[in-house]
């Protein structure tokens, strides 16, 4: 008997992709004989504690009912919004599992070690993110394109997805941030101004968010490799 899955997965998946500049939403370029959304659903699905996923699209997309995954009976499909926060509020709302994680369709580079670290880490504290630590010297512009200053890297990370939470102070969370008018970029963002201290877990830095076009070859070298190193 299959234990009950704890975890709900959402996955924001209604952006356009402007910073790709590549005629659709980057989260439908072909990747690997796929698309870069089917590789991403796809290794949450493969994780037992995920029993559903609820995938947030642009309320026209004729992209995604065209996708075998669209038909899975796992996967449910809700309207995003004008920001992906409002997006992933949007499918909050549909949860009803105790536990969610949130991870973008953008990176489907996730290894299933990361992905099994921040689940548990995501119960043991007051939700959890991946994150790695920053590498390159950190520099803050003057807006006119000069050094206004050095930021040290000390405790500096890159905050990666899946961030896992607990649904309803994070569905509460949220809708009270963004109600508030706080710039929300990532689920943690909205727990820290609701005075939770999410857990960083270190994760792999393959774990890329394809955001630029040169994003897609590294994305489709990263994925390669990974799906090699499982055989
Ligand atoms: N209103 C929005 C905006 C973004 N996203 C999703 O949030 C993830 C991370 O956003 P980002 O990388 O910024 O994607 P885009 O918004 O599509 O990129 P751009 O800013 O270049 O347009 C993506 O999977 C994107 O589809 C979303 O669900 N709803
Ligand atoms: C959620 C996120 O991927 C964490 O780094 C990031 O905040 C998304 O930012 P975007 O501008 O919506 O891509």
């Amino acid at each position: 008997m299959k234990p009950p899955s704890s975890f709900t997965a959402v996955v924001p998946a209604a952006g356009v992709g402007k910073r790709m500049a590549a005629g659709l939403p980057k989260q439908y370029l072909p990747l690997l004989g796929s698309t870069v959304l089917e590789h991403t659903l796809n290794r949450l699905l493969e994780h037992p504690a995920i029993g559903r996923v609820i995938v947030a699209t642009a309320e026209h997309d004729h992209w995604f009912p065209a996708l075998a995954i669209a038909r899975d009976p796992r996967v449910l499909r809700v309207n995003g919004g004008k920001e992906r926060a409002d997006s992933v509020l949007n499918a909050l709302a549909r949860v009803e599992t105790d536990w969610v994680l949130v991870h973008d369709a953008a990176r489907p580079c996730l290894h299933p070690a990361d992905l099994e670290a921040v689940l548990a880490a995501g119960r043991q504290h007051e939700g959890a993110i991946l994150a790695c630590r920053v590498r390159d010297s950190m520099k803050r512009g003057d807006g006119h394109g000069a050094i206004s200053g050095s930021v040290s890297r000390d405790e500096l990370w890159h905050a990666l997805t899946p961030q896992c939470f607990a649904t309803r102070p994070l569905r509460e969370a949220l809708a009270a941030a963004l109600a508030a008018g706080c710039d929300i970029t990532d689920e943690a963002s909205a727990m820290e101004w609701a005075g939770f201290r999410p857990r960083l877990v270190e994760g792999r830095a393959d774990n890329i968010k394809i955001t630029r076009p040169e994003d897609l070859g590294l994305a489709g070298f990263f994925l390669q490799q990974m799906i090699e190193s499982e055989q």
